[in-house]
């Protein structure tokens, strides 16, 4: 029987044959990995987009059923960071009370509230109590008289407060009281008088405005720094001692605001400053702080700290380098007292 041998391949044929190979091994490798994208990579892309937009549809829902008809004190409702919270809330439907030391300016604001236009109507119509942090005896008589007035209180955003410039060793013992009275003694006392209802409630959430400067101390500010790190120890203590009674506790570091905190700052000899800060110009608006302090609350989360980009890394580098963060302060310290003398 003849035998049929099989034709060998030219070198030439070997490698065309080679080629067609590999390109017919890439292109089912193609068509692999296309239906890898279409059959997993596109469907775990859109069902994470949607799962994440359905948490984020929930989280507002959630949002909005909360702050709806809170009872919200905000104290230093008359300016600033104060102000905008006041209308941020009230859009967000919320029973309004805003304190202040000055009633009409106060009775100004509920005007401004009941004219905005620019979102669903608010049917509750703010309560103003006029009082003075720095007076104890003012305090307590608010406290109860919103507690006798709404039956109750939510949300209370402990705001107000005062800032301060001057040197350590010119300034008087009764102007670092007089910012300790407004910016700690005062809202610790509001708060513990309206704490005990909330307690009963089983139900309360308190904010406290504080400042970056309440987690790092610059010179020239020793009142302003040391009433704020007192404000953001009280208020760390009393989260973790109100957990047990379902009451939340949330801290609010911000960084410069276009407020007029520096205008109404108090020098060494306790006079107004009465300066517009480059800082606080350039600084975010009360608006969009206002809008983190709503978010703030409605997730209620513990502590937010909104702030710019060296701010935010001086909180950092006071933590992990201290070393070069004094290093900093003290030519900070020396450039200021120069630009003063010249
Ligand atoms: N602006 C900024 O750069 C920053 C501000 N903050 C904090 O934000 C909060 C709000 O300040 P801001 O809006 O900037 O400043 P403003 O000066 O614009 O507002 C301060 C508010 O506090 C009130 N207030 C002051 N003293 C007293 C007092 N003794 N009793 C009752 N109310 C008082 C004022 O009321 P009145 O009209 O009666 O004077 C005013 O409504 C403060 O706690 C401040 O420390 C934190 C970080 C940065
Ligand atoms: C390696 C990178 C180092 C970067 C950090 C260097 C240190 C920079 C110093 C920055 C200081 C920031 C101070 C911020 C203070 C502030 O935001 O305060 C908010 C207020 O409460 C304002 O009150 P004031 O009365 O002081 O206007």
């Amino acid at each position: 029987m003849p035998t049929v041998r099989p034709e060998r391949e030219t070198p030439a044929q070997g490698a065309t044959a080679g080629k067609g190979a590999l390109s017919k091994r890439r292109n089912i490798q193609k068509a692999k990995l296309m239906d890898f994208t279409s059959t997993v990579i596109i469907p775990l892309l859109i069902g994470s987009v949607g799962i994440f937009g359905l948490f984020g549809l929930l989280q507002r829902m959630r949002m909005r059923a909360y702050l709806q008809d809170a009872v919200v004190v905000i104290t230093g409702a008359t300016s600033g960071l104060g102000k905008e919270c006041a209308k941020a809330f009230h859009i967000a439907g919320s029973k309004l009370v805003l304190c202040g030391r000055n009633s009409e300016r106060l009775q100004d604001l509920v005007r401004e509230l009941s004219a905005m236009t620019n979102h669903p109507k608010n049917v509750h119509k703010p309560y103003t109590v006029v009082f003075d942090l720095a007076d104890t005896n003012t305090v307590l008589n608010a406290a109860e008289e919103i507690l006798k007035h709404l039956g109750h209180v939510d949300i209370l955003i402990n705001n107000a407060g005062i800032s301060y410039r001057g040197t350590i060793l010119d300034t008087g013992v009764d102007v670092d009281k007089k910012v300790m009275e407004t910016n700690y003694f005062g809202p610790v006392a509001f708060t513990k008088a309206l704490l005990p209802s909330m307690i009963k409630r089983r139900q309360g959430h308190i904010v406290a405005i504080s400042s970056v400067q309440g987690k790092i101390s610059i010179p020239f500010r020793s009142a302003y720094a040391a009433s704020k790190h007192a404000t953001q120890a009280f208020f760390d203590c009393l989260r973790a001692e109100v957990e047990q009674f379902e009451i939340d506790v949330t801290v609010v570091s911000p960084g410069y605001i276009q407020t007029n905190l520096s205008l109404n700052a108090i020098t060494a000899d306790g006079s107004q400053y009465g300066v517009m800060d480059k800082n606080t110009l350039e600084g975010q608006t009360a608006s969009e702080v206002a809008q983190v302090v709503l978010y703030a609350v409605g997730q209620k989360k513990k502590e937010v700290l909104v702030a710019g980009l060296m701010p935010s890394l001086a909180v950092y580098l006071r933590t992990l380098v201290p070393k070069l963060f004094f290093t900093f302060m003290a030519s900070r310290a020396r450039k200021e007292r120069k630009a003063k003398a010249s």
